[in-house]
């Protein structure tokens, strides 16, 4: 018999909620958002559309908990936010290692833990031969690259991403889809803001339309209700399998290398089985 079988799980799960928010950067000020309301599930991409100026970073940021509401809350915010601003704020005095050891301690992450995942995400990026440069000395685009890198550091329960494809070269552009994926393969959700158009490439669910202070939400799977499916493929047909679930619109979450299937006897499992009680379930259809 050959070893373990990866072992897929779909669920329903419960995701973050902006409830009735309102922001304005000056008491007396005009809202730029009012009673706001949108959501998000986990293994989910939302694209935030509207025009210059309308709003979208504002909102973005209330998502990744760098701005506060006036009024209003943000529910059940993942505890790990990775938050890539549309510029990076690359007038800080040290180098690219640093900061980002730096970034990984600040998100919780051991001192060898932290030097792992800069050194990782470092080869990732291509910025290897930068590790020694000062951050004000980076080009634009290799400074929005330490921006990414800082957000992967510690995988984010919620990637937030500000017009990702600026400022960054073509090889670097590529990689924002492969990050999105990993990040909703592990169960997280993604946010991004995109005037180009480039979300095209992404598995984006849901549309967050920013218009004189009012967010409207469509997604494509609607208030439908979601089946409970659990899938064991074998090891070396991981990746059509999973490229196959994603075609149909299915939401890939995760892919466990190394479970055998609690119910490998039993093709149809019971409706509502593996529903996220212990929240390890990893994998939405609709
Ligand atoms: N720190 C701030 N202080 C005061 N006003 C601000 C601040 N940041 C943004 N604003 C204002 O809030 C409104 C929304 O700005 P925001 O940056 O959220 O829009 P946006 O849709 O992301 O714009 P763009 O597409 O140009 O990036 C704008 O009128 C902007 O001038």
């Amino acid at each position: 018999m050959a070893g373990p079988l990866p072992f897929v799980r779909l669920w329903q799960a419960r995701g973050m909620l902006l409830e009735d928010v309102w922001l304005r950067y000056h008491r007396r000020g005009p809202w730029v958002l009012r009673a706001a309301q949108a959501r998000i599930e986990p293994g989910e991409v939302a694209v935030v559309l509207g025009r210059n100026g309308v709003g979208k970073s504002t909102l973005l940021q209330l998502a990744a908990g760098v701005l506060r509401p006036g009024r209003g809350r943000v529910v059940d915010r993942p505890r790990h936010v990775g938050w890539v601003p549309e510029r990076f704020p690359a007038d800080q005095p040290f180098t690219v290692a640093a900061y980002l050891t730096a970034m990984g301690r600040v998100a919780g992450l051991s001192r060898s833990g932290a030097a792992r995942e800069a050194d990782r995400w470092t080869e990732r990026l291509g910025l290897t031969r930068f590790r020694g440069v000062k951050l004000p000395e980076l080009s634009k685009g290799t400074a929005q690259k330490v921006g990414l890198a800082q957000a992967m550091l510690r995988r984010p329960g919620l990637l937030v991403l500000d017009e990702p494809w600026e400022g960054l070269d073509s090889a670097a552009r590529e990689l924002v889809p492969a990050l999105v994926d990993e990040v909703l393969a592990a169960g997280g959700s993604v946010l991004v803001s995109d005037h180009r158009g480039e979300t095209v490439r992404l598995p984006g669910t849901r549309r967050w339309t920013v218009a004189d202070g009012v967010v409207t939400e469509e997604t494509s799977a609607g208030a439908e209700p979601m089946a409970v499916v659990e899938v064991a493929v074998p090891a070396a047909r991981v990746a059509g399998a999973v490229a196959r679930l994603r075609a149909e619109g299915h939401h890939v979450l995760r892919v466990r290398p190394d479970a055998a299937p609690p119910d490998a006897g039993s093709p149809e499992p019971a409706a509502g089985e593996g529903v996220g009680a212990d929240g390890s379930a990893r994998e939405v259809s609709r």
